[in-house]
């Protein structure tokens, strides 16, 4: 079986591809004790570990270490590429490019070949868009819900807030709202900016992942919400996709 691990800033996430059956996947924070304890019962199964990572380099080396203990299997690292499959990386230098959004536009190319967005909400927010020829027009790269909440409370001496997940982008009467209101607005602002972008260039499928995607699609995002894309495009690089 082939492990394949998208780490993430945030979480981890895993799935242990078995060609012809279900997967098995899971999710685990970043810095958690034992982030693949789920995968107990399994290892002597893993015949290779590929990896997508844009974590640190102290979170690429616990993780090295962890998988050290457990398997003798290869551990492969999968950064972002010019091309694959068709799909035709915009950046110069292919290695600056995280290698998240590489792969869940992969995943997005395999699903639709053809134009698209991908939206991965995630500790920072990605966009991304490709043409009907598989050509990346290009993309943005936006502060994450937490990386929002936290810039207040750390760089704003006098904002104290609880946060809570309503979507309201009504004014706010009061700390607490118009914090939890503005980054909603915010949210609502990337949708509304998505859509007018989809019309301007031809964009069909909105393919959105990452653990915040719920919020995109609470304020009006009409998109196919797939938890693993990263996954799903590592898993075509490597030879174990998954069937749509
Ligand atoms: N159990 C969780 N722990 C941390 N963040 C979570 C959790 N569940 C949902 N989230 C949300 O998911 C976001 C991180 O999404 P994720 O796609 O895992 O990020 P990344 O790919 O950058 O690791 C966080 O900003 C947070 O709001
Ligand atoms: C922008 C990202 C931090 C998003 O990662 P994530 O939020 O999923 O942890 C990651 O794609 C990255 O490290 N990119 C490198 C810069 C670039 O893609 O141009
Ligand atoms: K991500």
């Amino acid at each position: 079986m082939i492990l394949l691990i998208d780490a993430g800033n945030t979480r981890l996430k895993w799935r242990l591809a078995m060609s012809g059956a279900a997967a098995v996947e899971g999710v685990s924070v970043i810095g958690a004790p034992e982030p693949l304890k789920e995968l107990e019962g399994y290892w002597a199964h893993v015949s290779g570990v590929f990896v997508s990572s844009v974590a640190s380099r102290s979170a690429k080396e616990r993780l090295d270490a962890l998988l050290g203990s457990h398997t003798v299997a290869p551990v492969q690292y999968c950064w972002s590429e010019s091309a694959r499959m068709g799909l035709v990386n915009s950046y110069k230098d292919v290695s600056l490019m995280g290698a998240d959004r590489w792969h869940a536009m992969l995943g997005g190319w395999v699903r639709c070949g053809a134009a698209f967005a991908v939206i991965d909400a995630g500790s920072a927010v990605t966009v991304d868009y490709v043409g009907p020829d598989g050509g990346h027009i290009g993309g943005y790269i936006l502060p994450g819900l937490q990386m929002m909440r936290r810039s207040l409370k750390v760089d704003a001496a006098r904002i104290g807030f609880e946060h809570h997940d309503v979507l309201s982008t009504t004014p706010g009467q009061s700390t607490g709202e118009c914090v939890n209101n503005g980054l909603s607005w915010l949210s609502e602002a990337i949708v509304h900016r998505l859509l007018r972008d989809l019309s301007a260039y031809n964009l069909g499928s909105v393919f959105l992942t990452g653990g915040d995607a719920w919020r995109f699609q609470g304020l009006g995002l009409q998109s196919v919400f797939v938890e693993g894309l990263v996954l799903d495009g590592l898993g075509q690089r490597v030879g174990v996709g998954q069937d749509k």
